[in-house]
């Protein structure tokens, strides 16, 4: 996607063929600046302070983090500290974990002289099937957009939460790819943006992401939603995830879970959008088996924005004694979801329903959920 004009994608190889360069989204939407990632320390890094984020970003970083090892040492026992190293970073999206085993499946059976080539080759095409996958789901989900825009007329309201644009991905999104399809392909529609408290990568960035677009959509607190699909002002709810169980359990940003409640009551669809390496094979039951990151206190207690004419500024918002606790993601049961949107079609949120979709994946022939 663009900014300001200019393409983008979130993650790419600098032309010496090795630094691995990002947008740095903790600044956005204020500043845009560009890091450069020289080292594996600097790939965990990024992943675990946010500088990138989002699943599918994070299995991409994750697999240029694999390469960036093998550029400082190609023996087996940085092959493992680089998993181990990564792994580590953040518990909750599952791509981290594909990404770095996809690698290391790759690079543990070569000779050590074959294996910082065929790294990068590898984490570029990662990257590149991000790209599709995404734009293929976002086909599929244009074609949801398109039927509750030809049922209702007008133009098709639609409530996101956090960030699952492009910027959560290399490229196109998975919750804001129909949504771009949709703008371009003239079907009118307005995203309701949800702050997504503590980190507001609703504000930060998809509201950053929509408005470079050109894509209507208006900014609301987290708690607004329910009223608003009680008012009949929401036609559809699409968020993305970090990890969504054989079975259809989502688990995605803190808050998800509320919003699925609240469209489960006012019947109103609640799609989520994902390609395939953020299902998660080996586990049912996401409530009792996903590990839910718990990430510091402080990202509740204080908040960074602009001051209204000048740099940034953090402030604390509670007073100083009083504790706080900042779970990062919840799990929404598959009962409470429409559909999952993927870049093979959109599937019942079940087992037979992924079933369906991935029979390699389903029945243990490829557990990374191939695209
Ligand atoms: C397309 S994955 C986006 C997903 O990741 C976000 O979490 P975080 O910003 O903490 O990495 C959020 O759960 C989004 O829905």
């Amino acid at each position: 996607m663009n900014i300001n004009g200019t393409p983008y994608r979130t993650i790419w190889t600098a032309a010496d063929g090795r630094t691995v360069q990002i947008i740095d989204q903790t600044r956005l939407p204020h500043d845009l600046v560009i890091v450069d990632l020289t080292g594996l320390t600097e790939a965990a890094r990024a992943i675990k302070d946010m500088l990138i984020r989002g699943a599918p970003l994070i299995g991409a970083t994750a697999a240029y983090g694999m390469a960036l090892a093998m550029a400082e040492d190609t023996s087996d026992r940085h092959l493992d500290t680089a998993a181990t190293t990564l792994l580590a970073t953040r518990p909750t999206a599952v791509n981290l974990r594909w990404g770095v085993e996809r690698l290391k499946a790759l690079l543990a059976p070569l000779p050590e002289a074959e294996r910082l080539e065929a790294a990068y080759a590898e984490a570029a095409r990662v990257a590149d099937e991000d790209v599709a996958m995404c734009a293929g789901l976002g086909e599929h989900g244009l074609k949801l957009i398109r039927a509750i825009h030809q049922r209702k007329g007008g133009p098709v309201n639609i409530l996101t939460h956090c960030n699952a644009g492009w910027l959560a991905t290399v490229d196109w999104g998975t919750a804001t790819a129909p949504i771009y399809k949709a703008f371009d392909a003239g079907i009118p529609i307005h995203v309701w943006v949800d702050e997504t408290r503590p980190r507001n990568q609703g504000f930060n960035l998809t509201a950053f992401e929509l408005g470079q677009h050109g894509v209507p959509h208006t900014c609301i607190v987290d708690n607004a939603g329910g009223h608003l699909m009680q008012h009949g002002q929401v036609d559809m709810v699409l968020v993305g995830t970090d990890r969504t169980t054989a079975r259809g359990d989502v688990c995605n940003k803190i808050g998800t879970y509320l919003k699925a409640l609240a469209a489960h009551d006012n019947g109103v669809p609640f799609y989520v959008a994902l390609p395939g390496p953020t299902i998660d094979w080996t586990v049912d039951d996401g409530v009792a088996e996903i590990p839910i990151e718990e990430r510091d206190p402080a990202e509740v207690t204080h908040i960074t924005g602009a001051l209204a004419e000048g740099p940034t500024a953090t402030v604390r918002l509670t007073p100083a004694m009083s504790p706080a606790a900042n779970p990062a993601f919840d799990v929404t049961p598959a009962r409470l979801v429409s559909g999952l949107i993927t870049e093979r079609g959109v599937a019942e949120a079940s087992r037979a329903g992924l079933a369906a979709l991935y029979p390699e994946a389903a029945h243990g022939e490829d557990k990374g959920g191939a695209a």
